[in-house]
């Protein structure tokens, strides 16, 4: 998978260069190439943003800046392989099922917006020429897009064949059967006078698996109910109705 970011930022997305993405590049398994928007502004001031149409707070962000911009990255767009994300409070929401629809793209090309957003005739135009996702990673009002675009890659990449050193913990999300995980424990035994639950130690895999199981739906049933409302039918089991 290749991934474009485009931003007047690019050193926010230096955190790709880290870590699991970093291993991920140095491998070979993913391609990342982060743009500066201001390298397609003509003028001198590298102006990409003007007054918005109709009066408001703020500025938005100009078109023919990001089409230059998006028509370099992305190539010609008739069959292209790419997905164009461009991040927004306004968005369809960002879930682990859409990350997992994603795992399936050759290209995903991010379009950082600032300010009070982009000009929405980029995403129309683009939209008439390739998939185009407009997509929030939750409820609440971010400065930009840049913190999305980390957000967004870090739940496609570790999905990736390979990313992950072991394939398990990406199967066992929480999300991946619909619920939340339960709780993790590591040594010591004790700590500060709290044990260990014992069953965690009794070597009894199906105890071991149940409890999990019963403990992932009490958290979800406490702090997620509509989860728990969305499973399909057949998703629960009589031992999970009894918890
Ligand atoms: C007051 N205005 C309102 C419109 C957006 C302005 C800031 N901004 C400009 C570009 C941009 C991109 C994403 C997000 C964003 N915020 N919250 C989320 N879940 C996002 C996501 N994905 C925010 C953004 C601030």
């Amino acid at each position: 998978m290749r991934i474009d970011v485009v931003t007047i930022f690019p050193s926010y997305l230096a955190p790709l260069r880290e870590a699991l993405l970093g291993r991920a590049i140095d491998r070979g398994l993913i391609e990342v190439a982060v743009h500066d928007l201001r390298d397609w502004t003509h003028d001198v001031h590298q102006a990409v943003d003007d007054s918005p149409y109709g009066g408001g707070p703020g500025m938005v962000m100009k078109p023919q800046v990001w089409g230059e911009a998006l028509d370099s990255v992305i190539g010609p767009v008739i069959d292209s392989p790419a997905r164009l994300v461009v991040p927004t409070p306004a968005g369809r929401p960002f879930t682990q099922q859409l990350a997992h629809e994603w795992t399936s793209a050759e290209r995903l090309v991010f379009a950082c917006g600032r300010y009070e957003g982009i000009d929405q005739r980029v995403v129309d135009h683009y939209a008439q020429r390739m998939p185009v996702d407009e997509v929030s990673i939750g409820d609440y009002v971010l400065v930009g897009g840049e913190v999305a675009v980390l957000v967004m890659v870090e739940a496609v990449v570790r999905l990736l064949p390979g990313v992950l050193g072991n394939p398990r913990s990406a199967a066992e999300d929480s999300f991946s059967d619909g619920l939340l995980e339960g709780p993790a424990y590591t040594r010591p035994e004790v700590w500060r006078d709290l044990p260990v639950p014992p069953v965690l130690r009794s070597g009894d895999h199906a105890a071991v698996d149940r409890w999990r199981r019963d403990r992932a739906l009490e958290r979800t049933a406490r702090l997620r109910p509509d989860l728990l409302a969305a499973l399909p039918p057949d998703a629960l089991d009589e031992a999970d109705r009894a918890v």
